[in-house]
Parts: C-alpha cells; sequence; structure tokens
C-alpha cells in the first residue's frame, strides 16, 4: 500500500494551466466516467467517523477538491492512505481538536462536512469560511442552526465557524429546512449518526443520488436511516460504525458533459457506467429536444445527429433538473433551432459561462428574472437565441467547474482553434477532460 505523501502530491504532473481545442469533428465512440466528485468528497468525511479502516473505491484521485480534502482530513487526525489508482483506505481513530489551514479548506465547499465530522468524533474545529465555485452568495445558516439545534456550540466570525461539541446537552431534535441543502443536509446526518440512542429527524431533506449514495456507504458502516415520509429522514444514533468497503457511484455531472459533447458535435457513442436513473429529468428533457438517448446495460448511447428543438428548463432542487447540469444543457441548445430559455432559481452567479459563449458566436442574453433565488438574490434568466457557426478564439477563460467544461464543449462545435484559461477551475472536478474528448476522436491538448 503506497502513502499519500506531500512528495507524491508533488510529483504529480506540472499543473496544466490552459486548454487548447480544435473543433470540429463529430465525437464516437466509447468513453468511461469517473466516480462522482460530490459523492466522494462526503463518503470520505463519512469513511473518517469509524475507527475501524473503510476502503473507499471509485474516488476521482486526480481531482483538485479530492487532494484539498484529503490534506484536511489529515490535518483533522485521519489516516488517509492510497490503494490503488482509485482507492482510499480511511481510518478515523485518530480524529482531534483542530485548527484548519485557511488556504486549503477555503478552496472547497466541501471542507463545511468537517463541521459534524468533528462533532460526530466529539472534537473541536475551527473552520475557515468554506470555498468552491463562485456560483453566487453560497449560505451555510442551516449546517449552524442545525448544529445550535443539537445542542452544540457553534460560533461564526467574519472569517470562520469554530464548532465545539456538547454532547451532554444531546437530545432527540427535530429539524426542518426551508431548502433541501445538499451539503447542510450531509453536516445533518454525520453529527447524527453516532448520538448513541438518540434520534434526530430532518424534514426537507436532500435526497439527491450523491447523498442517497453517502447515507448508502454509512448503512453498511452500521447507521441506521428510518425515511418516515418522502421527505423526512431520521437517524438513529448508533454507539460506533465499522469497517468497510465501498464503491462510490459514478459521476452523473460528467455523464451530461460527455452527453453534451456529442450533441453539440453531431456524434454518437456510448458512456460506460451512464445511468438515466439518477439523471431522470434531464434525460427526459434531452430526448424531448430530439436527441436519440437509450439506455443500454453498459451505460447510455447517445446520438446526436438529429434536429433540435429548443427546450426551456428551470433548475430546482433534486428530482429537479440539476443546477450543475444547466451549463451542460445551454450547449445542447446552442444547436436549437429557435430560441430558449435557462432560468437559474438556486444559485444566482451561474451564466459567467455565457460571456465567454458569446465570444465564441453563441448569442445569449442574461435578464433578470423577477424572482428570488433560494440564497435569496435576484434571478437570472439566460435567453439563447440561433447564431451563426461558432468560431474558435483564444481569449476563453473557465470561471467554473461546469460553466468551464461547457466553454470547452461549445469549442468543440466551433470551426478553428480555442484556447481557455484557468483550467484549475476545470480540474477540480474534471480530472481527465482531455483525455475522455479525444478518447471519442476529439482534438483537446493541455498547455
Ligand atoms: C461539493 C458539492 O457537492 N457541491 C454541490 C452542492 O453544493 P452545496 O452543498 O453548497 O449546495 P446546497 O444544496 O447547500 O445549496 C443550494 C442553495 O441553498 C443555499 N443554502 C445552502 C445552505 C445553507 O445553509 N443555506 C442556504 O441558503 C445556497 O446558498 C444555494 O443557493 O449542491 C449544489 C446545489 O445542487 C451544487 O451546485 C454543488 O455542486
Ligand atoms: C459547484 C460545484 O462544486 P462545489 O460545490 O465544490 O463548488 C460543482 O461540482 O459543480
Amino acid at each position: 500500500m503506497s502513502k499519500l505523501t506531500e512528495l507524491s502530491l508533488k510529483e504529480r504532473p506540472k499543473a496544466t494551466n490552459s486548454y487548447v481545442i480544435k473543433g470540429g469533428k463529430p465525437l464516437k465512440g466509447e468513453v468511461v466516467v469517473q466516480g462522482a466528485k460530490n459523492a466522494a468528497l462526503p463518503a470520505l468525511v463519512a469513511a473518517s467517523l469509524s475507527d475501524e479502516m473503510v476502503e473507499v473505491k471509485n474516488v476521482p484521485l486526480e481531482l483538485n477538491d479530492v487532494n484539498n480534502l484529503i490534506t484536511l482530513l489529515r490535518e483533522v487526525g485521519v489516516e488517509v492512505n492510497s490503494k490503488d489508482e482509485t482507492t482510499l483506505t480511511v481510518n478515523g481513530e485518530g480524529w482531534r481538536s483542530t485548527e484548519l489551514d485557511p488556504n486549503i479548506a477555503s478552496k472547497i465547499r466541501h471542507s463545511l462536512l468537517l463541521l459534524g465530522g468533528s462533532i460526530a468524533k466529539d472534537c473541536s474545529l475551527y473552520l475557515p469560511l468554506a470555498g468552491g465555485c463562485e456560483i453566487g452568495d453560497r449560505k451555510h445558516d442551516l449546517h449552524v442552526l442545525s448544529l445550535k439545534n443539537m445542542g452544540h456550540e457553534v460560533i461564526e466570525s467574519g472569517e470562520g465557524i469554530r464548532a465545539i461539541p456538547e454532547l451532554d446537552n444531546v437530545n432527540h431534535t427535530e429539524i426542518e429546512f426551508y431548502y433541501p441543502s445538499f451539503g447542510a443536509t450531509l453536516n445533518v446526518i454525520f453529527a447524527s449518526v453516532l448520538r448513541n440512542g438518540k434520534v434526530t429527524s430532518l424534514k426537507n431533506a436532500a435526497k439527491n443520488p450523491e447523498v442517497l449514495d453517502v447515507i448508502q456507504l454509512l448503512e453498511q458502516m452500521g447507521a441506521t436511516f428510518h425515511w418516515t415520509d418522502e421527505n423526512t429522514l431520521e437517524i438513529i444514533g448508533v454507539d460506533k460504525l465499522n469497517g468497510t468497503s465501498y464503491r462510490v457511484m459514478s459521476d452523473r455531472i460528467i455523464v451530461s458533459t460527455m452527453i453534451a459533447a456529442i450533441a453539440v458535435t453531431k456524434g454518437n457513442g456510448t458512456i460506460i457506467g451512464g445511468n438515466e436513473n439518477v439523471l431522470e429529468t434531464e434525460v427526459a428533457i434531452w430526448r424531448k429536444a430530439g436527441l436519440n438517448i437509450q439506455q443500454k446495460e453498459n451505460g447510455l448511447f447517445v446520438d446526436g445527429n438529429y434536429k433540435i428543438e429548443p427546450v426551456n428548463i428551470e433548475t430546482k432542487a433534486y428530482p429537479g433538473f440539476h443546477t450543475d447540469i444547466q451549463p451542460l444543457h445551454a450547449i445542447i441548445m446552442l444547436r436549437a433551432k429557435g430560441s430558449s430559455t435557462i432560468k437559474e432559481t438556486i444559485l444566482d452567479g451561474r451564466f459567467l459561462y455565457c460571456e465567454e459563449l458569446n465570444k465564441l458566436g453563441a448569442n445569449i442574453t442574461i435578464e433578470n428574472g423577477g424572482f428570488t433565488c433560494v440564497n435569496g438574490a435576484s434571478g437570472q434568466v439566460a435567453i439563447l437565441e440561433e447564431s451563426s457557426p461558432l468560431m474558435g478564439t483564444s481569449n476563453l477563460i473557465a470561471s467554473d467547474i461546469r460553466g468551464g467544461a461547457a466553454v470547452v464543449l461549445a469549442a468543440l462545435a466551433a470551426d478553428e482553434q480555442s484556447e481557455i484559461a484557468n483550467v484549475y477551475q476545470i480540474e477540480r472536478g474534471y480530472s481527465n477532460l482531455p483525455e475522455l474528448i479525444n478518447t471519442l476522436g476529439g482534438n483537446v491538448e493541455r498547455k
């Protein structure tokens, strides 16, 4: 078993600054997607709640966010080792009270989950403000209020959050969310699973596939959950969690990325590991738009060589249209005959990528939608009109993970060459986007 040391991290290939994309070719063939970042990150925190070794398989180990979380877990005393290219072993016996390094904690959103983790392990934690994609005001009030409701001390300052477990105060707790926050649901779960004999009831819990994946891992570790109605999750605390081995689900956002890549280049191919059960709303919309998408035994087959009709969408909590997938949907709509709209109701800053698409010749305007987003900011609508064929350009910028990936896909559909900078953002969520695209016959080079 090799240890992921600082040295081995330094020995990783030199960071890529930009991608050079030569467009104009239909993507064809078969491609395999990696494990889901947004399931793997919480799975690693869940695994750290046991004092025994938990093996987590199908972890996208090359991702910047995964490496940052591993560093933070080690800072709090958790032992994390690599077993092979996609498997980590985690042992949480050494959890200790810590103040986390702001340089790392502030780079990722899911550093927030260490709050629930540390409380579960009866350790105090100072967490500098979490980061992640800059896609609007990303609030954390539900995280803080829930932990306080459970009886713990949580002190906020402008720079960070300090959580101090008060396990003697803990009793049965009822919590209700005004919105099914993904991260806050996980924090409630983590802070509750080890409260032996105590029940936490969470109304309006997030039920997205990544949360259900983590629940499945925790059940395998001996945790007890019960859905008392469609949206209320009861967590019945146990006194210990055992070691196990678990495989993280495939990344449904990368599956969607490859669907959009095939669609915008009018190609066809199979995305191995694709499962329409976790993309029901999105796949139904894309079929309505005209894509031929078929579930096969080994994945999703997509034929993009059809006329695309405009379809209007609105992002919503699962099972609604996923906000992370709307930039990829926009790429499919670039081919539509007629205008379409995207209403973003969850995060107010998610349309930065549209400016980059316009540099390639797209015809998108952003309007104030006259509604309020989940985070309280005023909401926007993107209006996508038909445009002339796209033309490559060299001054593209990746603003965030999914917006950045969307711009790469648009450049694939453009004539001539493009270059996109700031791909660190893309590589927080896609370790091998150029390789995935090149496997299908595309041409994306790292620079
Ligand atoms: C690492 C990870 O898995 N990130 C995903 C997760 O982020 P994250 O866990 O941050 O997303 P949430 O579901 O918590 O947030 C969604 C919305 O709720 C608001 N909110 C959230 C918490 C809170 O305490 N108060 C509050 O108002 C946020 O500002 C945002 O407007 O879900 C997002 C929404 O599907 C995705 O875009 C991210 O890819
Ligand atoms: C927004 C995302 O991630 P994060 O919450 O980590 O910024 C994402 O995965 O698209």
